[in-house]
């Protein structure tokens, strides 16, 4: 099951050094995890913008220190500003599917928390429809019960494996991930609350409607996911 596209180069550059531009001084900014970010975190430290930084991995906090932000945790500083994150598959509506990197909880704790969520993504993330596996962070207690329920709910999960050593993945939060095949996702929001409903699930890749604004690189530039769809829809 594939969960990440490899996505654009060309489009991730251009969309992660085009949201420095919404980033001021004295922001207290959620930092993403994934390639893309990766992007923004290197434009934004050669800015002369000082902000604080919210991370949602270890990944990101790691490469965030070594930039050299100001890291603090959520709960110490209360709110957040901006949140800027990727994805791995964004629809028309704005709905997004994350957690190709494992980090969907924190993420999408951080985004929760934010004035502002806004999604960077390159053009080959943007489909009519949401397909791609959801991933779902479990706690690892209540795994098989977790696979039944999905079962339950039309959908089949498989244990995401770490890939470096053997045995399953475990997340930041000490949790495994299912990586679930629900086919296409008519109803985001819907199936997002499901699956929120099944005990044993600590968080999902689904966020329906969660972003403030998805912004689309390509070799084109950078374009609001409302004017592509506006385009689509002529
Ligand atoms: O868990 C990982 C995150 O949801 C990432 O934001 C997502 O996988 C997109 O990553 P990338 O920018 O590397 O394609």
């Amino acid at each position: 099951m594939s969960v990440k596209r490899d996505g654009s180069d060309v489009g991730k550059e251009v969309v992660g050094e085009r949201v420095v531009e919404l980033v001021e001084s004295g922001m207290v900014v959620g930092f993403g995890t994934g390639s893309t970010v990766g992007v923004f975190l290197r434009e934004l430290a050669g800015r002369d913008v000082d902000v604080v930084g919210v991370c949602t991995s270890f990944d990101t906090e790691l490469l965030a220190r070594r930039l050299g932000f100001d890291v603090r945790s959520l709960s110490s500083v209360g709110s957040v500003d901006l949140a800027v994150d990727g994805a791995d598959q964004v629809d028309f509506d704005g709905n997004l599917i994350k957690g190709g990197g494992a980090a969907h909880f924190r993420e999408k704790v951080v985004a929760s928390f934010s004035d502002r969520f806004v999604c960077i993504v390159d053009d080959t993330k943007v489909d009519s429809e949401l397909d791609l596996p959801v991933p779902i962070e479990v706690a690892p207690f209540a795994l098989e019960n977790v696979l039944g329920e999905i079962g339950c709910l039309g959908g089949e999960g498989v244990l995401r494996s770490c890939g470096e050593k053997d045995g399953p993945l475990v997340t930041d939060n000490g949790n495994f991930v299912v990586d679930t095949d629900f086919g296409r996702i008519q109803k985001p929001e819907r199936l997002s609350k499901e699956i929120s409903c099944i005990t044993g699930v600590v968080e999902h890749g689904l966020f329906p409607g969660m972003a403030d604004s998805v912004l689309v690189g390509s070799s084109d530039g950078v374009r609001e996911l409302r004017e592509i769809k506006g385009n689509e829809e002529r």
